[in-house]
């Protein structure tokens, strides 16, 4: 599995901090933490098994934001993620961050989209993988603060950031407060990627697609249980960003055996697994597909066909398409 050549559409930059890293930018820029013990630390920022809900899924992001406050922190652990990917066969990933999160210290917007560009680009160069960003508006802010982050991120769009998000808390109905945003969004170029089916119902989805304009969905796993979502989803071909230990963690789902990835397969839905959250669920994408195929017996040809499901999806231009096709 560590072999085969991978893509992770949704991944975020904040929960993928490693460990190690957090211990490391604290004592050089003399952050207080609660520990500086490594365990400690990686209890702090891996959610628990027991977790019960996506809100307190969400508490376990606030550590890694207090060392991702200066460019050359941000720098880094954007490098280190690419790196970790690039470490595991992933030849394209697509980075998710909320810029909002990282302006404590008196960092811009643009500052922030810039420090996450030059570590990735620096790791591109380095690594055999190619990277794209999305910029995520948090649930749990402002709509202004949305429509900040579409226009100051704008000017970066064909320069690496390729889509915008609705990241954070999710509740019902909450896609009709960001509709003038995301329609900017889209007037802009950005394509479009928003979290909805997770911790909410299906209809989230239904909103996402009719009122947004999502081309993909975050999770969508509640889908499930709503067959209009569901007959919405497979008629448009929208595709299901989906992260299997993050929804046993948040308990979308209860065990592994309910988690309905391959039925959805089996349909011919279009579906890609990822990690959502590296450090957060403890993963890797590695863990993710052996999790499925362990589970459910995937196949060779079956983990081909959801591979290229994943580069059709991908918000990447033609030729890392093609590249990308070039290497199953
Ligand atoms: O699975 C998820 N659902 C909703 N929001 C999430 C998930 N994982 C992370 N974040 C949120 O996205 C922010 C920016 O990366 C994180 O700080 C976290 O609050
Ligand atoms: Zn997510």
């Amino acid at each position: 599995m560590r072999k085969l050549p991978k893509i992770e559409l949704h991944c975020h930059l904040d929960g993928s901090v490693r460990a190690e890293t957090i211990l490391d930018i604290a004592r050089k820029e003399n952050l207080e933490l609660p520990s500086y013990n490594i365990n400690d630390i990686k209890k702090l920022v891996q959610v628990p098994i027991d977790c019960t809900s996506l809100d307190e899924y969400l508490k376990k992001f606030d550590l890694a934001n207090k060392v991702m406050q200066t460019k050359e922190s941000i720098k880094r652990v954007t490098f280190e993620l690419v790196e970790d990917a690039a470490n595991e066969n992933v030849k394209y990933i697509e980075i998710r961050f909320a810029p909002m999160l990282h302006m404590k210290k008196g960092l811009s917007i643009k500052e922030v989209i810039q420090s996450v560009l030059k570590g990735m680009n620096q790791a591109c160069e380095k690594y055999e993988i190619k990277a794209n960003l999305i910029l995520g508006c948090m649930r749990n802010m402002s709509v202004e603060d949305a429509e900040l982050v579409v226009k100051e991120g704008k000017e970066f769009l064909g320069k690496g950031v390729v889509a915008i998000d609705l990241c954070g808390p999710e509740v019902e109905g909450f896609a009709t407060k960001y509709k003038k945003a995301i329609e900017s969004a889209r007037s802009y170029g950005y394509r479009v990627t928003i979290h909805a089916g997770e911790a909410a119902s299906g209809k989230n989805v239904i909103d996402a697609i009719n009122l947004l304009g999502a081309e993909r969905i975050g999770h969508g796993i509640n889908i499930k249980d709503m067959k209009e979502a569901y007959d919405l989803v497979k008629r448009t071909n929208v595709t299901l960003e989906m992260c299997p230990t993050s929804n046993l963690h948040t308990k979308a789902i209860d065990k592994i055996s309910d988690y309905p990835f391959f039925n959805f397969y089996k349909d011919d839905l279009s579906v890609t697994l990822n990690t959502d959250n590296r450090t957060v669920s403890d993963v890797d994408l590695t863990n993710e597909i052996s999790l499925v195929k362990d589970n459910f017996n995937m196949s060779e040809e079956d983990y081909k066909r959801i591979y290229l499901n994943s580069v059709d999806a991908t918000f990447a231009d033609e030729d890392t398409k093609m590249w990308l096709k070039s290497l199953i």
